[in-house]
This record gives C-alpha cells, structure tokens and sequence, in this order.
C-alpha cells in the first residue's frame, strides 16, 4: 500500500511520552526510511496542556479530548503511555473498533485484562505490542512471541522491577535500611511518589504474568502471581545472606511444573549464590534467564526503566505496526492454547533459608530437626551462632514443596524452645537438589 504518512496519536506525554515525541522528531527521516511512509504525529492527549514539558510538543498537538482524538478517521496507530486500567482501556478498546493499531507500555492493564485487549485487537483486525511493558528497553516479549515461539520454553527467571533492585543493591553494598535505600531511590527518580508498585512486588508481579502468558502459551493475569514485596527485609537479612555468600533479589519465576501439565508464576524476594549471573545485577537494571528445550539458556540484560530506555521500545513497537499496515499484514495473536492452569504456590517446589532464635541446651537441635523429617523437608546445612541468650540456628533446606516448608515453620514456631523464626527467605539459582 502505498501511502503519504502514516499517524500516530499519542496518548500521555509524561516521562516515557515525552521520549516519544522527541525520538519521532528527532529521527523522523531514518523511521521514514525503515518503514517506508513518513511517520506523523497527529495529536498529543494530555491532562494539562498548559504544563511544561521535557520534549519540543508543538502546542498545536495538544489536546484533552483523547477520545476524540484516538477516533479520529486519519490516525492509524495509537500510543498509549497514560498507564493504569481507565481511562487507558476504553481508549484502546475505542481505537482498536476503528481498526488502528496500538503500541502500549501499560503493564498493569494487560495483566488485569489482556484478553479483552486482544479480542477487541482481533475483532478490529489491529495490531496489539506490548515490548515496552516488560522490562522497559530489553527485548524480551518479541523474542518470546516471535524467535523463540519454535521452542519449548521451561522458565523465565529475572529481576524485572529496577526500583526494588535498586534498593536491595543499596542495602547489600552499603548496608543501608530498607527506608534510607527507598528514600535514594525516590531522590534519584527510580522510584514513583508512591512506591507501593515497586516495593510490594505488584509492578513485578504483573510483568510475571505477562511473561507467563507469551512463554507458556497460555492467559494468566496479575491475580494468578503469588506475590510477596520487600518491605520485610531488614539490614539484618542483607548482612546475613551476605555473610553466607549470597544476595537478596526480587525475583520473578515462571516456570512449568515438572511433568509440564501446570506453571506457578511468583514474585518474592530470594537468597541466589554470589557466583549466580542475576547477582551481579546491579542498581536499576534488569536481567531475565528464558530457558528452553533446544535453545538452551539465554539471558537478556538492560535497562527496565527510564523515559529513554522505554522510549526506544515503543518506538521499535511502532515501526513494526507501521510495516505491517503498509503491507497488510497483521502481527502475532494472542497464543494461549496451551490452556495450562496455574497451580498454587504450596506446590511449587523450593528451599528455604531459615534463622531459629533458640534456646541454648541440648535436645534442641534434635527437636528442631524432628519437625523438619515430619513434614519430610530434608536440612542440607545447619549453624549455630552465638550461645546463651543469642543463640541462633541457620538452616539451609534441600527441595521441598512450598506447602511443606510453610508447614514446617507453622510447627517450628510452636515449639517452646523456639523463642522467634527470626528470618525465612526462598533460596533459588543454585542447583542443590
Ligand atoms: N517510566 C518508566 O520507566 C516506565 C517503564 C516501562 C513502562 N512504563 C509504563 O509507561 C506508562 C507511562 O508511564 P510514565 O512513567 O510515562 O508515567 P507518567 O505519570 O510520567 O505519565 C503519564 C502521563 O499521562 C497523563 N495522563 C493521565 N491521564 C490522562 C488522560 N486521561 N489523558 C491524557 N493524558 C493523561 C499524565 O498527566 C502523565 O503526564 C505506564 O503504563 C507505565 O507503567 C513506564
Ligand atoms: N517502576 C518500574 C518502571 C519500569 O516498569 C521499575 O522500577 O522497574
Ligand atoms: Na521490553
């Protein structure tokens, strides 16, 4: 088809918006070349169009009226970087009934409601890319949904919030509090105003489940992620996981079950091996392990966060919608006939690092260790630090079942020689049976 431009409307000119308009500007003459059609922006919906920006908007852009402006007869693609569920979704579902392609960046929104996006995607015979939703710059939904869609994939293991790994990076190398490390995130712009997404694991969370659905070839939403946060952990957890030659990361694992007829997607903090390529993972950035079948592993390390960063996938999202409506054709659907269930946490298969406050005298180890065979958890190491008052077990489990280390903990703290569980955390990355 040939054509004289092709439009864009974007919707949201904040930090990822802002990069967006000023990359199409500033390289409007290789996009051009690449797609084969000029780009051209048609209009900007904003909240305040008196606001000052980062980026040169022409001011004749501007409008508030989104709606109308997605509508429009003479857009052809839609950027969506407003974020959350609404107005975000009945923007899209509106652009989407007037067949115009849509790139977004809006994590939340497609794992609560992806479906939706993609029938209303296939009913108007439009294209629906996501790259910018998972781990901001790094190519990883394309290779999932596109280079590797002829394997089987088995996992998807990373770190993919940059604020959380931040904080956890400032804690293990400066031996800061989990407030002070938020705190320096906030001042350094990694960090929202309310961290609340970042910290409790729902940012990550929704990623995982975004993750899931392209690996496994099946839906799973937010609200199929166990999800745990990392305002629990304590300089103290830092130092000791330090101590025993690991580092504390949030991390996101979707995985299939051993006999591959289930997955388990999880967000949690967890102990790996120093020596493990996730640990040296440093401020805010991301890396992700995809392991199939017959590729083997693969990891992918970048940037997850940033207007930039963002930016430059949502503009790769763009040139490929552009390229598929000058040729006709039509990206990727939604894959989900795998139809794999997702099971419950208590059966996904893990190790437990465990600190005991203990009371110091004989027979208790032996009463320690009674529990564990009782729920037939097998204990790879085991401590003792300190004496008296201070005395303190470690143990390190071999694998069990989620359900039989929570059970386990259940009974160790109510036992009388038990003064407090003072630490549990997952142990993942290293591949002690
Ligand atoms: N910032 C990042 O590093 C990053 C990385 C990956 C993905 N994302 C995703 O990109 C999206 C945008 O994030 P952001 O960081 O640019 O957020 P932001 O808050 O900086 O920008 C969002 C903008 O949308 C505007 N807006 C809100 N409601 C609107 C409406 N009804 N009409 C028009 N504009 C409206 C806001 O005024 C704001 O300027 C989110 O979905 C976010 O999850 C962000
Ligand atoms: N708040 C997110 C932005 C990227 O999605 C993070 O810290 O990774
Ligand atoms: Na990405």
């Amino acid at each position: 088809m040939k054509r004289d431009s092709l439009k864009v409307a974007l919707l949201g000119c904040g930090v990822v918006g802002s990069q967006v308009v000023r990359l199409l500007n500033e390289q409007s003459a290789d996009l051009a070349a690449r797609i084969g059609a000029p780009l051209e922006l048609a209009g900007v919906a904003v909240r305040r169009p008196g606001r000052k920006r980062d980026a040169a908007v022409d001011p004749a852009l501007l409008t508030t009226d989104a709606e109308g402006l997605v509508t429009r007869d003479d857009v052809d693609i839609v950027v969506e970087v407003i974020g959350g569920i609404e107005p975000a979704r009945s923007l899209i579902l509106s652009a989407m009934a007037k067949g115009k392609s849509v790139v977004t960046a809006n994590k939340a929104l497609l794992a609560e409601d992806g479906a939706t996006l993609h029938r209303a995607a296939r009913e108007g015979g439009a294209d629906l890319y996501y790259e910018a939703s998972v781990a901001g710059a790094i190519p990883l939904l394309r290779p999932l949904r596109e280079s590797l869609t002829g394997d089987r994939v088995r996992r998807v293991l990373g770190i993919v919030n940059g604020t959380t790994n931040y904080i956890l990076d400032q804690m293990d190398t400066t031996g800061a509090s989990f407030t002070d490390a938020l705190e320096e995130a906030q001042a350094l712009g990694y960090a929202e105003a309310d961290p609340t997404a970042d910290v409790e694991g729902f940012d990550a969370a929704a990623k995982a489940a975004i993750l899931a659905g392209l690996a496994f070839h099946t839906r799973v939403t937010a609200a199929d992620v166990h999800r745990e946060g990392i305002t629990e952990i304590t300089a103290a957890d830092v130092a000791s996981a330090k101590a025993m030659g690991y580092v504390i990361k949030l991390l996101a694992i979707c995985a299939r079950s051993e006999d591959g007829r289930s997955v388990g997607v999880r967000v949690h903090p967890a102990m790996i091996p120093r020596s493990h390529p996730l640990a040296g993972v440093r401020e805010a950035y991301n890396a992700v392990f995809v392991e199939a079948e017959s590729a083997g592993q693969l990891m992918f390390y970048g940037k997850g966060a940033g207007g930039a960063p963002t930016a430059s996938a949502v503009l790769g999202d763009i040139v490929a919608v552009a390229r598929n409506r000058l040729s006709g054709a039509r990206g990727p659907e939604e894959s989900v006939y795998a139809g794999l269930p997702v099971h419950p946490m208590g059966e996904t298969v893990t190790r437990y690092h465990i600190s005991l406050d203990v009371t110091d005298k004989p027979g208790v180890l032996a009463r320690v260790a009674e529990i564990f065979a009782r729920h037939d958890v097998s204990i790879q190491t085991v401590r003792q630090e300190g004496h008296g008052d201070d005395a303190q077990l470690v143990l390190v489990t071999h694998r069990a079942t989620d359900a039989a280390l929570t059970a386990t903990i259940t009974n160790l703290r109510e036992l009388d020689i038990v003064r407090a569980v003072a630490g549990v955390m997952r142990v993942e990355g290293d591949e002690t049976p």
